[in-house]
């Protein structure tokens, strides 16, 4: 089924549901929104595990998705793929054409993470990091959505202060095709001096430019009506098309208040004062950044889930965060990440609303129950471990709270 690009970002994204009234709570796009309530409720999901703790917060997810999908009558099956490192070892690649493929052929598809120290000194084409780039390209999924919520119950789990983050509700949009990520000429090379040199290329297109804008002003309609573009068009051509061409599409949207902010100072009004953003639209290199460093507002990179979306084709879901090997295999891990995609999955990739809702209800009342990893724990709290059997895990404390229902 085809990742509703048109659907998506005219329905919030946001956990805490600030929605706008008419339009917002009606799709345009009446084919997906047909095809997502329409007899057939039984979907294809691919799953890429991945490396480090993408494997242990993928099976958390996976289960949850089942109860919240079979609560709800949308039934889901799974197929595990390779994918990263773990495909590295076993066949070779990072992106066996079998996942890739896979991929392409199902209604969506959610990836835990990638990567890790084995793997890090191998060349650029072998690298987990590159399979990763690739299914993002392969599958055209160039609107990357991350949304930083604050929850209420976690407004103690951040560095900064409750009163600066306390009610923050931030979407970033990041451009996911383009950009330094893929621009050419890159590679290594000597110069004049008979130095080695590495480099890359900024390099973006008008009309890569305008449909992330496009998806941008959307979403940022659909919230709180404020898009702020970020760039660096004091120094980068590359920013300075950016800017003029984001300029230029804000004339279809005149209900969107548009700004522009350079980078550098993004970066440093995200913590000063983070409650001034609403929609945040850049590129990918700048996207990926200061989206974690939003996931640091929200109390933990473990909270951060995303959604990728092109303009047909399925929609890709994977937390912001990485394999993390430092904690890898040790039951630490943060699943909330990886179990908000499941829940950006059923809502924006496959149109089941009530099954995402449940999940984020189960997170939500997860959370009230006071349990908390150790990345978001306070003194008071219960800590708890990703994905043992057990009954004082999120996986099972989410089942039972949908399950109840
Ligand atoms: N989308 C992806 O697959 C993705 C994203 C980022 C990094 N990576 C890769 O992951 C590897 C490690 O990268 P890194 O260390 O820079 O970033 P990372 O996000 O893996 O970890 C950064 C820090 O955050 C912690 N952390 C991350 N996720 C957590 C969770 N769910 N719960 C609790 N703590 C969590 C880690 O323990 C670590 O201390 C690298 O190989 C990198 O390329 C992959
Ligand atoms: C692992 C890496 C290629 C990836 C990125 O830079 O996009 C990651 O940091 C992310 O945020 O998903
Ligand atoms: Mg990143």
């Amino acid at each position: 089924m085809m990742a509703q690009l048109q659907a998506t970002p005219l329905k919030t994204l946001s956990l805490s549901g600030r929605r706008s009234a008419g339009a917002a709570a009606r799709p345009r796009h009446a084919t997906a929104t047909l095809r997502c309530s329409a007899a057939s409720r039984s979907y294809n999901i691919t799953l890429l595990p991945g490396d480090g703790i993408g494997p242990e917060v993928v099976s958390v997810a996976k289960d949850v998705l089942s109860v919240a999908g079979a609560k709800e009558g949308v039934e889901l099956r799974f197929r595990e793929m390779l994918m990263g490192g773990a495909a590295l070892d076993a066949v070779g690649v990072p992106l066996p054409d079998e996942t890739l493929a896979a991929a392409r052929a199902s209604d969506a598809i959610l990836l835990g993470a990638i990567g890790g120290y084995k793997w890090d000194s191998n060349e650029k084409h072998l690298k987990p990091e590159t399979g990763l780039l690739n299914i993002r390209a392969g599958l055209g999924v160039f609107a990357n959505l991350r949304p930083a919520t604050v929850l209420p119950q976690l407004v103690d789990a951040s560095t900064l202060k409750k009163e600066v983050v306390e009610g923050v509700d931030i979407m970033v949009v990041r451009e996911l095709t383009g950009g330094i990520y893929f621009g050419q000429p890159r590679g290594f090379g000597t110069n004049d001096k008979g130095e080695e040199i590495g480099f890359n290329t900024e390099i973006y297109s008008v009309s890569e430019i305008d449909r992330i804008a496009r998806v941008a002003f959307e979403v940022a309609r659909k919230r709180g009506g404020k898009l702020c573009s970020v760039d660096k068009a004091n120094v980068l051509e590359a920013s300075m098309l950016w800017r003029k061409r984001v300029t230029a599409i804000a004339s279809e949207f005149p209900d969107v208040e548009l700004s522009h902010m350079y980078v550098d100072n993004a970066s440093m009004q995200l913590v000063w004062n983070p409650k001034q953003f609403d929609t945040i639209v850049t590129n990918n290199s700048y996207g990926d950044m200061l989206s974690d460093e939003a996931s640091m507002i929200t109390g933990s990179i473990g909270m951060l889930p995303s959604a990728s979306v092109g303009e047909s084709g399925p929609g890709l879901f994977e937390p912001i965060h990485g394999s993390a090997p430092d904690i890898a295999g040790q039951d630490k891990a943060n699943p909330l990440a990886t179990i908000l995609s499941a829940a950006m999955l059923l809502k924006y990739g496959l149109g089941a609303e009530n099954a995402a809702k449940r999940i984020e209800t189960a997170v939500t009342e997860t959370l009230d129950s006071g349990f908390r990893t150790g990345d978001i724990y306070s003194p008071g709290t219960l800590l708890c471990i990703c994905c043992q059997a057990n009954n004082k895990t999120f996986v099972h404390l989410a089942k039972s709270v949908v399950l109840l229902e």
